[in-house]
């Protein structure tokens, strides 16, 4: 066959923005509204991520301290709209995620077990609403499946799945072909090509009522069990339902190989490190040093207050990083009222809190001469905050008049704040670096 050229539209155009993953600031953006019908998930993570070529399946690796299972539950459980989170893995994996609920307090999911296949594993997960008795999971009207290898999905998505599912009784996301799918002879020669503008690669979520897709796996044959990748193929093939399919963005790819972890890591970071609260302190030099960081922070979404201790603790929730300027050597005292604060509203709990506590030099003596005392009691704030999951980092900088001089140390200054954030590496908390 004639490969034809693709139409832009047919053809991934870029990688997806970072934004899109952002699943703090869009939660709940859409509202509950549109939803007034009961709605549940099931996650199948009964798998061992052979492909990953790891001891533990990929769905119990950490990303910050984390398993990536967390965030993908916690992708659904933000939802106010969404029911229980049913949670399927290995029986020999059942203690470590009621671990992982307990740690992360994850508060919609139910555990339950897995089968041999995925599709066994999904059908497992099914049977958890058809119990008449358990109250903690009654029957929904839909049920969205998704894999919880996929840690990035919107709001905005899963509403058109479920919505979609209502209506049609069955949807799913898709994504255009990254490349052209053929078929080989049994001699491993090109049989033909397929056109890829006519295909799409079917990804996850997808949505059903809960009857349909149910009955489907009621229905559907051992070969189905054993080998099948598809659910809406089910639901097709053995209730005559034919799943609209939805546009979805190129993060919601599957974490399969060692480099997808690598990637998922680089998008939670990336998405951390939007914004920043500077602590400024009343100070004038204080105050002109917050202004001059802020103007050189351009990435980054920034607001600089006078004090930490403010009754109002919006700035919190706004941001998990803070840049606390001090004027005066060995003055923690602020940083460990914010730390305080953090531990109140559980600010640490999901994602690392990063605190970058920049002490401005205002005398002629050079830093050096204070090392000794300072830096043993930094470092032991920091190794005890890290308990807390938050990485304490300090820089020093020398307050000049020349503004030279001083331009390029702010400069230098906001380089070393940004790469601290960036890397949210625990290895150099309790560092004193020199801009
Ligand atoms: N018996 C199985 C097999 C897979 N899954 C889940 O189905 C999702 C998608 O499957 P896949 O990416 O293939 O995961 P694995 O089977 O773990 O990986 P691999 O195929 O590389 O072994 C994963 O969340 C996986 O844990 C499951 O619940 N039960
Ligand atoms: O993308 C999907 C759409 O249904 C599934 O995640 C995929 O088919 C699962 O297959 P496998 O477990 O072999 O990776």
């Amino acid at each position: 066959m004639q490969q034809e050229r693709c139409s832009s539209s047919d053809r991934p155009l870029d990688p997806g923005s970072l934004l899109e993953c952002d699943a703090e600031r869009s939660a709940d953006r859409l509202g509950c509204a549109a939803v007034d019908f009961p709605v549940a998930v099931v996650l199948p993570a009964g798998g061992s991520g052979e492909r990953m070529g790891l001891a533990t399946p990929k769905q119990f690796c950490t990303i910050l301290n984390r398993p990536l299972i967390s965030f993908t539950i916690q992708a659904f459980e933000r939802l106010s709209w969404i029911g229980t989170v049913v949670v399927v893995v290995a029986k020999e994996n059942h203690d470590l995620m009621l671990n992982i609920v307990q740690k992360f307090n994850h508060t919609k999911v139910k555990v339950v077990h897995g089968g041999t296949t995925r599709h066994r594993s999904i059908f497992n997960g099914l049977q958890a609403f058809s119990s008449t008795t358990d109250s903690l999971t009654p029957k929904p009207k839909v049920v969205i499946i998704h894999d919880a290898v996929r840690p990035f999905v919107e709001e905005d998505l899963l509403l058109k799945i479920t919505l979609a599912a209502k209506e049609q009784g069955a949807s799913g996301a898709i994504r255009p072909l990254v490349s052209t799918v053929i078929a080989t002879t049994s001699e491993g020669y090109l049989d033909h090509s397929l056109e890829r503008a006519k295909y799409r690669a079917s990804e996850m979520p997808q949505g059903f009522l809960y009857d349909i897709i149910f009955q489907a796996y009621q229905r559907c044959s051992e070969f189905d069990f054993e080998f099948g990748s598809e659910c809406l193929h089910l639901a097709l093939q053995y209730c005559g339902t034919n799943a609209k399919l939805i546009d979805g963005p190129p993060t919601l790819w599957k974490v399969t190989y060692k480099r997808d972890l690598a990637a998922a890591e680089a998008i939670i970071k990336e998405t951390l490190s939007m914004s920043a609260c500077i602590i400024a302190g009343a100070e004038a030099e204080a105050v002109e040093l917050a202004k001059a960081l802020q103007k050189n922070l351009k990435m980054m979404e920034t607001d600089v207050i006078p004090c930490a201790k403010e009754s109002n603790t919006e700035y919190l929730s706004k941001t998990r990083n803070f840049i606390h300027i001090s004027t005066t050597a060995s003055n923690f005292s602020g940083t460990l009222d914010m730390v305080k604060r953090f531990e109140d509203i559980d600010h640490a709990r999901l994602y690392p809190v990063v605190v970058v506590w920049v002490q401005l030099n205002m005398t002629n003596q050079s830093v050096d001469s204070q090392k000794t005392e300072e830096l043993r009691a930094f470092r032991s704030l920091a190794s005890e905050v890290i308990l807390g999951n938050v990485l304490l980092y300090g820089i020093q900088i020398d307050h000049t008049k020349v503004p030279e001089q001083w331009e390029r140390s702010v400069e230098r200054l906001a380089e070393i704040t940004v790469a601290l954030i960036r890397d949210r590496n625990a290895a150099l908390t309790g560092q004193l670096l020199h801009a």
